[in-house]
């Protein structure tokens, strides 16, 4: 490929070279949300500022572990999982905010995701549409007992992916409101927890580079409950989806060292 770099072993996007990062790395999108999860981590130390991707690298359980931050949605998310795993890495917990769908998940709870609706560009550009958008079993298995362990309410099901946020919260204003509409009456229909945007690319470039990736997100309300005046209660913490996803990333670790 073309060195767009021109520094050799330096990636363009997230400017880290192998060594930065470690086989671990835990994906917020949000560039402030690293902050916080390194702040879960031991000795933290800030390997890269570059676009929207904020890289630190610190320590769990004497295990290089490292955050970096995805930015919105699949293409940038594409991106960062590239470009880690050409350091190295091979172990991804996306955490993240998502919106509820299914009357039962409520702002506040965390949803672990076990397969991703490709309605987003990114992963058409990997794999054909046939093929599914689903999370690797290791990864999903230590956040649902991570979920356990912290004692939160967790739900875990199908997410959907989308690439327009403004499509998710206002389909009718659009001029393809006809789709929006039919198609998010579909996801509901067959059971869709939660609306986000990036897990359907992770899962689906993870499937392609053979690498492991999971997703915990924080619900932040739900649209669904509030068309039907139902309690809707709006949280934007993001601490306990956090400590889910280090819970996880400890569990994994453990497992991966008695396996070797
Ligand atoms: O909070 P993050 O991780 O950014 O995730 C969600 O929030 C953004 C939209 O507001 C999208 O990136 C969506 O997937
Ligand atoms: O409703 C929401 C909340 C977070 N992220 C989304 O994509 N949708």
């Amino acid at each position: 490929m073309q060195n767009y770099s021109g520094e050799a072993g330096l990636q363009y996007h997230l400017q880290i070279c192998k060594g930065d990062v470690g086989r671990y790395v835990i994906l917020p999108g949000d560039p402030k949300r690293c902050e916080k999860i390194a702040a879960y981590l031991e000795n933290p130390v800030l390997v890269a500022d570059s676009r929207e991707y904020k890289t630190y690298t610190g320590y769990l359980e004497g295990e290089k572990v490292s955050v970096t931050s995805t930015g919105i949605g699949g293409p940038s998310a594409s991106i960062a999982l590239e470009e880690l795993v050409q350091c190295g890495a091979d172990t991804f917990v996306r955490v993240g905010t998502c919106g509820g769908m299914d009357l039962e998940v409520k702002g506040g709870d965390l949803v672990v995701a076990t397969g991703a609706i490709r309605m987003e560009g990114t992963s058409k550009e990997y794999a054909p549409i046939e093929f599914p958008a689903v999370p690797d079993l290791q990864v999903t298995n230590a956040l649902v007992e991570a979920a356990k362990r912290c004692g939160c309410t967790y739900h875990t099901g199908v997410v959907e992916c989308k690439d327009a946020f403004y499509g998710q919260h206002e389909p009718e204003t659009k001029p393809v409101s006809y789709e929006l509409l039919n198609k998010w009456e579909a996801w509901l229909r067959m059971g869709c927890k939660a609306s986000e945007m990036e897990s359907a690319a992770l899962f689906i470039v993870g499937n392609y580079l053979k690498v492991r990736v999971g997703t915990d997100l924080l619900v932040m309300g739900n649209q669904e409950r509030e068309k039907r005046g139902l309690e809707n209660p709006i949280v934007h913490d993001t601490d306990m989806a956090i400590r889910v996803a280090i819970e996880g990333i400890r569990l994994l670790i453990q497992k991966d060292r008695e396996s070797v």
